[in-house]
């Protein structure tokens, strides 16, 4: 077992966390939990989507965002992008990194992205392709790895054949998405070791929904095993439009407290962290999910 002496955190609060939001987001709080995030330490902030307006309202302003969020040196502010289409407007806007995403269960890639899995790698290759042309970096997505709303299982099997495609067209890193939050230590281990005895741990990263409360043993796992990157949301903010009754992302807070507890580094000032869940929340009117915040603030 060798543990990172380092995790990157990748915040996803900003996209994953609000676009499951009923209400339209004000610009100004957007802006403000991103500036809030970029004090607090974090450096990778997923900031926003370019997908289909009609599908998911609450990232239509993404461009605004982008085009007038203060950027702070040395953080990375990236974009999920379904399609060419969302490829070109976060190009338009200087996103620095994008991220495209597959799934791997049939009726949530329908759900999700209105194609089927096979179709959603053809409709990501031009993507891939127009960023490597571009020089941006390209980060992949697998939704459903353990576990899908409409299907339950998941073969391993067909995420580890998915994280193979993602890497063979120019991802960087894969981020295995357990978007409902039903993977426990058993199922993550047995997936993880299946990817890893083709793919190194450093380009893997784990993003886990905490529905059923196994986050943490679950990133534990991945950490087991030498995987540095962990996606998570401020606040716990978020779910998935497509996943009825999905919480969201596992709360940064947790992750960061439990990651200082166990020595490793994170680069992230956990109190500046806590006060950007409380003031994202309170712009929302909306309890916080996170533990650590919510005991803090006790
Ligand atoms: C994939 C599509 C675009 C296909 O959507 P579609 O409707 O099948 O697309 P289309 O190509 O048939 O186009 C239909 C219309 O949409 C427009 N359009 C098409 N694309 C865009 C675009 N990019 N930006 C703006 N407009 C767009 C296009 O121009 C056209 O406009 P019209 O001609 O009718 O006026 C749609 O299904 C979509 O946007 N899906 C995204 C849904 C989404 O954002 N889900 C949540 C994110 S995934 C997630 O949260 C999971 C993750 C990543 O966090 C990991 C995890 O938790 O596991």
């Amino acid at each position: 077992m060798t543990l990172p002496s380092r995790v990157t955190l990748v915040e996803v609060g900003p996209r994953d966390g609000l676009q499951n939001r009923p209400e339209q987001i004000p610009l100004a709080a957007r802006l403000r939990l991103l500036d809030d995030l970029a004090a607090a330490g974090l450096t990778v902030i997923e900031t926003g989507s370019f997908v289909n307006p009609q599908w998911v309202p609450q990232m239509a302003d993404s461009e605004a965002v982008f085009r007038q969020v203060r950027r702070a040196p040395g953080v990375r502010y990236t974009a999920l992008t379904p399609n060419l289409k969302g490829f070109e407007r976060a190009m338009a806007v200087a996103a620095d990194e994008i991220a495209i995403m597959t799934a791997a269960s049939e009726s949530f890639s329908q759900k999700n992205t209105n194609c089927s899995i096979e179709q959603s790698l053809e409709r990501l290759a031009p993507v891939a392709a127009a960023a490597s042309e571009t020089g941006v970096p390209l980060r992949g997505y697998i939704s459903c790895a353990l576990g899908c709303p409409y299907e339950g299982e998941v073969d391993p099997h067909a995420v580890h054949a998915l994280t193979r495609a993602l890497f063979d067209m120019g991802c960087y890193e894969v981020s295995i998405g357990d978007t409902i939050g039903t993977g426990t230590a058993g199922s993550m281990a047995r997936l993880l070791d299946l990817i890893l005895s083709e793919f190194p741990a450093h380009k893997l990263a784990v993003h886990c929904h905490d529905t059923y409360g196994q986050a943490l043993a679950n990133i534990l796992v991945a950490l087991q095993r030498g995987i540095a990157t962990v996606d998570a949301s401020v606040a716990g903010l978020g779910g998935c439009p497509y996943a009825a009754g999905a919480a969201g992302n596992v709360a940064t807070e947790d992750v960061v407290y439990m990651l200082h507890g166990m020595g490793i580094e994170t680069g992230i000032n956990l109190p500046r962290l806590v006060d950007a869940a409380r003031h994202v929340c309170a712009a929302l009117d909306i309890p916080c999910a996170s533990h650590v915040a919510n005991a803090l603030k006790a």
